[in-house]
């Protein structure tokens, strides 16, 4: 059990600091005595949106998170939230001083209380004054009024999961730390309770930061990602930005994919085909109801893109674009390559086999055509 938090100042008075008036300012080193793992991060990231800390399995990601909670004590730390320090050399507020809602992996209700039980106890605990219509606004964003009077043993996986979502809210953090929220949970469930955390996202306007190693989740959900490996960053930024850098094994395999954000500008009722420009490169993509002038996301897997010197008319595939090579990285395969590829404003990755990097005589600053046999809408 880690040492739990003590604290070294008066914590009615939050140190202000202008170290980061906007933003968050985390910077942790800590070695666990029993193991050789370290955790070594020095990070500003943004106040607003979701923030996914991505990484493999003991990358570090929920030490981190526990760091920020104040759950583990680092030897050297320091975070400071909207100008407010909540751990440096001289102070250290412990979690329960910390205006922050924690969602972990396994939804921890009480069992011998209903979901509402569960909500009324945290509001209690909190101290703050709720405002009017804030309850029924996260009752409803979570979808959740047909079960607040269930005993929360009666309640399934993703309703649990999501009464403790409204729990963490009711507290009125200033942030949402959140561990792996659906890892417990099947495929089903998963999919279920994605659009909840959607709507949430879109809704409040509370920074969460989001512990996953799911490429699926961090690609509907995070808007900057910090790609974490060996308890380092190994990369952070816009989550378009690091998809396309390859900084990570775990993001050279079979599904090294790009993510776009673009707007719909066309619909082909025709063909029910609907265009999409995505920072000046357009893709049709299948219409799936949405109307034009609505952002969407859409994930381009690098094994569904296809390199040709010409464009070619003569094939089935509707999305051509020039690009230019910026690098060629080697796969975890030795047979395949990932080409970085500039299009317009974005990057796009193809994975191809060497013997046709050879063929084509690819190299860095040669311009070709890209091929992108499917398209995935994120959602
Ligand atoms: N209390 C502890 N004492 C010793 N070692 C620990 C402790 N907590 C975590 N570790 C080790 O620190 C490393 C990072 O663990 P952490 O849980 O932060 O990784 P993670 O990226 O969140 O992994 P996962 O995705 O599997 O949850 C692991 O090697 C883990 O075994």
């Amino acid at each position: 059990m880690p040492k739990q938090s003590t604290t070294t100042q008066n914590t009615n008075s939050l140190e202000k600091t202008n170290k980061t008036e906007q933003g968050l300012y985390a910077k942790f080193h800590l070695q666990h005595p029993q193991s050789r793992f370290a955790l070594n991060v020095d990070l500003i990231l943004p106040d607003s949106g979701v923030t996914a800390i991505f990484g493999e399995s003991g990358s570090g990601k929920t030490t981190m998170l526990r760091c920020i909670a104040g759950l583990e004590r680092a030897q050297q730390g320091h975070f400071v939230m909207k100008g407010e320090t909540w751990q440096s050399d001289t102070v250290f507020l412990p979690t329960h001083k910390r205006p922050l809602g924690y969602v972990f992996q396994e939804p921890s209700l009480f069992p011998h209380l209903t979901a509402k039980g569960n909500l009324e106890y945290a509001i209690k605990r909190s101290g703050i004054p709720l405002p009017a219509g804030l309850y029924d606004q996260i009752i409803d964003l979570m979808g959740i009024e047909s079960v607040l009077a269930n005993n929360s043993q009666q309640l399934s996986g993703g309703e649990k999961q999501r009464v403790a979502i409204a729990r963490a809210l009711l507290i009125q953090p200033t942030l949402l730390l959140m561990d792996e929220p659906l890892a417990s949970l099947d495929n089903a469930r998963k999919q279920e309770i994605l659009p909840y955390l959607e709507k949430l996202k879109s809704t409040l306007k509370t920074p969460i930061l989001y512990v996953s190693h799911s490429v699926e989740e961090v690609m509907r959900l995070a808007d900057h990602v910090v790609l974490m490996q060996d308890g380092k960053v190994a990369t952070q930024g816009a989550i378009e930005e690091v998809f396309a850098q390859l900084k990570s094994p775990l993001l050279m395999n079979n599904d090294t994919s790009v993510l776009w954000q673009g707007q719909i500008i066309e619909q082909d009722a025709r063909w029910h085909l609907s265009k999409v420009n995505c920072a000046g490169s357009k893709l049709w993509i299948r219409n799936n109801g949405d109307d034009i002038g609505q952002t969407i996301r859409v994930r381009i897997l690098a094994t569904d893109v296809s390199l040709t010197l010409s464009p070619h008319d003569d094939s089935s595939i509707l999305n051509k674009l020039p690009v230019t090579v910026l690098d060629i990285v080697p796969d975890q395969d030795p047979a395949m390559a990932l080409v970085r590829l500039q299009t317009e404003k974005n990057t796009l990755i193809a994975r191809l086999t060497y013997r046709s990097v050879d063929h084509l005589a690819l190299a860095e600053g040669k311009t070709l055509w890209a091929q992108i046999k499917s398209v995935a809408l994120v959602r």
